[in-house]
């Protein structure tokens, strides 16, 4: 059976853009997931992590799969491991980071997945692309456009570029 995910997608080094690029590729490759929706591309401040690092640019993809949450995960970190990311410093600059902020309504808290993901509502630099492309999106409850109205770093968005186009 298909379920709906939500997939949050960041990077900080190197082609930023064209890695997001490559990596909404890379999912559209797979035969059991269906890139339905790509969000704006957001360019945001950092949040956390070492002082100084670049900025980062954000999107949010809504796939349809079926493959289980923990084959999702492997798959996703397969696809940042393609990108040369690396896991040095906690939140520190990456080439590629892959979340799963939402699979279906299902709620799970396990070593390795949480589920929903336990920091998205409160990133904007999540909600904010999330809003723009699902407006009446909905995450544990609460609508996404409030959630990132009111996040901590609602003035870390510094702009928008068009959604690219899906699986093009
Ligand atoms: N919903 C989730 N999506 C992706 N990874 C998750 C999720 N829940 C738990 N994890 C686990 O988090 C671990 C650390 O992931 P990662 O290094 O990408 O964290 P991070 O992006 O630096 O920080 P954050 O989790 O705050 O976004 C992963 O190995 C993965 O097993
Ligand atoms: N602006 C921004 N800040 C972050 C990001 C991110 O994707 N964008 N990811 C983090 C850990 O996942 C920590 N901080």
């Amino acid at each position: 059976m298909s379920v709906e995910v939500l997939l949050a997608l960041g990077s900080n080094l190197g082609e930023k853009k064209e890695t997001l690029m490559r990596a909404i590729g890379d999912l559209c490759t797979h035969p059991k997931i269906e890139v339905k929706n790509v969000s704006p591309v957001a360019v945001t401040a950092p949040v956390g992590g070492p002082a100084g690092q670049p900025d980062f640019v954000n999107l949010v993809l809504r796939i349809e799969t079926t493959l289980s949450p923990f084959d999702l995960l492997r798959f996703t970190q397969t696809i940042e491991d393609k990108h040369h990311r690396t896991r040095e410093v906690h939140w520190g600059p990456r080439t590629l980071d892959i979340d799963i902020i939402q699979y279906a309504s299902l709620e799970m808290d396990e070593p390795d997945l949480t589920l929903p993901h336990p920091r998205a509502a409160e990133r904007a630099f999540v909600l904010e692309p999330w809003a723009r492309m699902e407006p009446e999106a909905e995450l544990a409850g609460s609508s996404v456009r409030n959630l990132a109205e009111i996040a901590d770093d609602a003035d870390g968005i510094r702009e928008f570029f068009p959604a690219p186009v899906v699986c093009g």
